[in-house]
């Protein structure tokens, strides 16, 4: 195989795990290529964590093979998860982009949209970047008047996910109505809408956060048993 770089995961299930970034695609009997999207709808929590993480390190590498100070090669540094720059000793670890998402309500209604790359029929709850100076909460206030010109109270952190799509660590949040009608941000969101918790549309996939935040709110809402996240 062209094996462009190695990198060392760790072990799964008592066995070594490589990671192994070829130049390019090439043919491996009994093998086929497959997108992390489609191996997470198909995949255990366990083998997907695993491939999740592969996929991020290799992402990673691949994109700070030159250091963004001086240009030079960058070097895989021994003992860590890091790419070193011998010239100039700048350091750079896996890329993490912290995003928030969040479940907003309105008694037994929740606002749901849709972003026009969805699955047909699919609405799901807010999302966004944190920039630099803002605080998560801020993020989550700033992002729903953005996307659907509404105001909340209340931002409550529920729980986090990794989400390997490229890099983004997904802090999960539920927030309450605040006022406002919904206005959907031109090109971002396709629609938005509220929907009672006892006629809700198509539902992003059970492995997501989204999803685990609109049905734990259905479960709490509705008094019925709690779903688990799967992380
Ligand atoms: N696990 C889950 O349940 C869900 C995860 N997500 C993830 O949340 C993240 C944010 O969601 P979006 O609504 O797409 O974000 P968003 O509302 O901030 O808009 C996306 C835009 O942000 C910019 N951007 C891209 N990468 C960035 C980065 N690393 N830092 C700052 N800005 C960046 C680009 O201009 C892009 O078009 C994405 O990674 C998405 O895959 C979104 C919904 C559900
Ligand atoms: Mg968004
Ligand atoms: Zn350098």
């Amino acid at each position: 195989m062209p094996v462009l770089v190695e990198h060392v995961l760790g072990s799964f299930d008592g066995e070594p795990v490589r990671l192994l970034e070829l130049e390019r695609p090439v043919e491996l009997m009994g093998c086929s290529w497959q997108t992390l999207r489609q191996l997470m709808l198909e995949s255990d929590v366990e083998t997907f964590k695993l491939l999740g993480y592969a996929s991020q390190i290799g992402t990673w590498a691949r994109q700070h093979r030159f250091c963004g100070s001086c240009g030079a090669l960058m070097e895989l540094l021994p003992g860590e998860r890091a790419m070193h720059c011998p010239r100039c000793e700048v350091q750079h670890y896996p890329r993490l982009s912290p995003s928030m998402i969040v479940l907003v309500t309105r008694g037994d209604e929740v606002l749901l949209a849709r972003s026009p790359h969805f699955a047909s029929g699919v609405y799901s709850t807010l999302a966004g970047f944190v920039e630099p100076g803002e605080t998560v909460e801020q993020c989550v206030v700033r992002e729903v008047r953005e996307e659907v010109g509404v105001e909340i109270r209340n931002p409550r952190y529920i729980a986090s996910q990794s989400w390997p799509f490229p890099h983004s660590l997904m802090l999960g949040f539920h927030a309450e109505y605040a006022g406002g009608e919904i206005v959907p941000q031109p090109e971002e969101i396709e629609d938005a809408r509220w929907f009672a918790l006892t006629d809700l549309p198509t539902l992003p996939s059970t492995y997501s956060i989204a999803r685990y935040l609109i049905e734990l709110y259905r479960a709490q809402r509705l008094g019925l048993g709690e779903p688990s996240l799967p992380s």
